[in-house]
């Protein structure tokens, strides 16, 4: 990860963006933590759809020999195995049954926008930086797999509360931390809560770094979103990530779409 953030912007941006599951975007691409700041990361995404091209993937060529792709193929496929050994367990707990079990919507030789995210987060003072850490939210997909050694992740908990409360998520080494997301949440009726969060750097010095596996649903899954509409898993995707690209002026209103309804959830 170092060697291809390290690298020259023109070698890190050079396929861009070529859907936003996959492919690099700078620092401030994004709102950030506070009103009127961008975010504070860059990203490099590989898309699983992508990655089963095998030799015809798009990426850049500073991560292209067959090591790199093989690092990603290793990662995703072994990724993919902790997340669906969840979801079956989370579909037996709950006493789901046939088609209704989460594993059954995230098939994975069916098309989703499940992807393999890799951050850097430039140091900052969240008090007076104007590309800072990362929006407060909650995951589009069903299970995010997270990595990092260094502190920066912060949660509130469900339940009635201070919503403004935030608690540091504290790393340990060879652990990663699970969220559920807004799928998983509204494929289980709601009953299962999305997890509020947000990163801020703790300190001015160093770069943060994190790996994240986004486990999302096949494209064409359906079920019923914050709103109350049937919504198919690529719409539910595409429509949160519209205000995850906007200014914080311009998400007003939008909450229960950022937030996948946990401000009511927590709240009310
Ligand atoms: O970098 C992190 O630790 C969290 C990233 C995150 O929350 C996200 O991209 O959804
Ligand atoms: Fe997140």
């Amino acid at each position: 990860m170092e060697r291809f953030f390290n690298s020259p912007h023109h070698e890190k941006n050079e396929i861009g963006l070529p859907s936003q599951e996959h492919g690099y975007e700078p620092v401030g691409n994004h709102a950030g933590v506070d009103d009127g700041t961008k975010d504070g990361y860059e990203i490099l995404k590989v898309s699983r759809d992508e990655l089963s091209k095998g030799s015809n993937i798009n990426l850049p060529s500073i991560i292209k020999d067959n090591h790199d792709v093989k690092v990603f193929d290793d990662f995703v496929a072994g990724f993919n195995i902790i997340t669906k050994t969840m979801l079956s367990a989370l579909s037996t707990s709950l006493g789901l049954q046939g088609g209704e079990r989460f594993e059954n919507l995230h098939r994975t030789n069916h098309k989703s926008n499940s992807t393999l995210a890799m951050f850097r987060y430039i140091p900052g003072d969240i008090k007076t930086s104007k590309e800072v850490g990362h929006q407060k939210h909650t995951d589009i997909g069903s299970l995010t797999l997270l990595f990092s050694e260094q502190w920066g992740l912060q949660v509130q908990r469900p339940g009635p509360q201070d919503h403004e409360k935030w608690e540091f998520i504290e790393p340990k080494p060879g652990h990663a931390v699970i969220n559920v997301g807004d799928s998983l949440r509204f494929a289980s009726g709601h009953q299962l809560y999305s997890c509020i969060h947000q990163v801020v750097p703790i300190d001015n010095l160093e770069d943060r770094y994190s790996i994240a596996y986004f486990l999302r649903p096949e494209n064409e899954a359906k079920y019923k979103d914050s709103n109350g509409r049937w919504v198919t898993a690529s719409e539910w995707h595409d429509t949160k990530y519209e205000v995850f690209q906007k200014e914080h002026q311009q998400q007003l209103g939008s909450d229960s779409i950022l937030m996948g309804g946990m401000e009511t959830a927590v709240n009310g």
